[in-house]
């Protein structure tokens, strides 16, 4: 029996790699629109719908371990974190390993793990503006956002605001959310929100990390 889905060799192809790592060096962002397969896409979108519906996802909180807690004024999406149960999750995380290799090798960044949840923005929410490396912690070096909804329209808000890095109230670039495109930034140095949506919005936020345990002591990863 052939496999009827999910044959795609790679998500991100050798051009696409090459032109993120040198958007990074650049700017300290990158945003491709295409560059995740439609297919890929769709079987994902389809697995986040499905836990929307079926209670499978936990709102989304601020901070870590002990410190972690619900902020609907901040944040206002529901998560589940990729535990590759389904092919479509291992296929995109293998993308991901593919990308880690390549900005190891080509920037020395040295990240050693991913980590990577799926986001349900109900109409109405938004994501405030901040960055992704927690204070005191600069375990997380780059962000990643793949974008999973079919047909964004026009007036459906929910961008995604990238602010420079080194002019924090000028505004970098304005993402739409839509189905096939990925963003990447470095986590510490690039602010960024997502303006409220008036549609439901699905992506993957995921973030490669370095080890950061200090001193013995555990650093946890959420
Ligand atoms: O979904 C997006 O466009 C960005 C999400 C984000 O900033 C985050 O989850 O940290
Ligand atoms: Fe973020």
């Amino acid at each position: 029996m052939t496999p009827t889905t999910l044959t795609s060799p790679t998500l991100l192809s050798p051009a696409t790699l090459n032109a993120l790592a040198d958007a990074l060096v650049e700017q300290g962002w990158y945003v491709g629109q295409n560059v995740i397969d439609a297919e890929l896409c769709h079987t994902l979108h389809h697995e986040l719908s499905h836990l929307a519906h079926h209670n499978g996802l936990s709102e989304a909180g601020i901070g870590r371990g002990s410190e972690h807690h619900l902020r609907k004024d901040i944040r206002g999406d529901a998560i589940r974190w990729l535990n590759r149960e389904s092919a479509a999750q291992r296929q995109y995380l293998a993308g991901m390993a593919e990308l880690q290799q390549t900005l190891n090798q080509a920037l020395f960044l040295g990240l050693f793990e991913y980590e990577a949840h799926f986001a349900h923005y109900p109409p109405g929410a938004f994501y405030q503006r901040h960055v992704d490396s927690f204070r005191g912690r600069a375990n997380r070096v780059v962000s990643t956002v793949g974008y999973l909804t079919p047909s964004w329209p026009a007036d459906g808000g929910g961008e995604m605001v990238i602010y420079h890095p080194e002019n924090s109230e000028q505004e970098a670039a304005r993402v739409t959310p839509e189905a096939g495109t990925f963003a990447c930034f470095l986590s510490a140095t690039v602010p960024h929100e997502v303006l409220p949506t008036r549609v439901a919005r699905a992506s993957i936020a995921g973030w490669f990390r370095r080890n950061a345990s200090l001193g013995g002591i555990l650093d946890p990863a959420r």
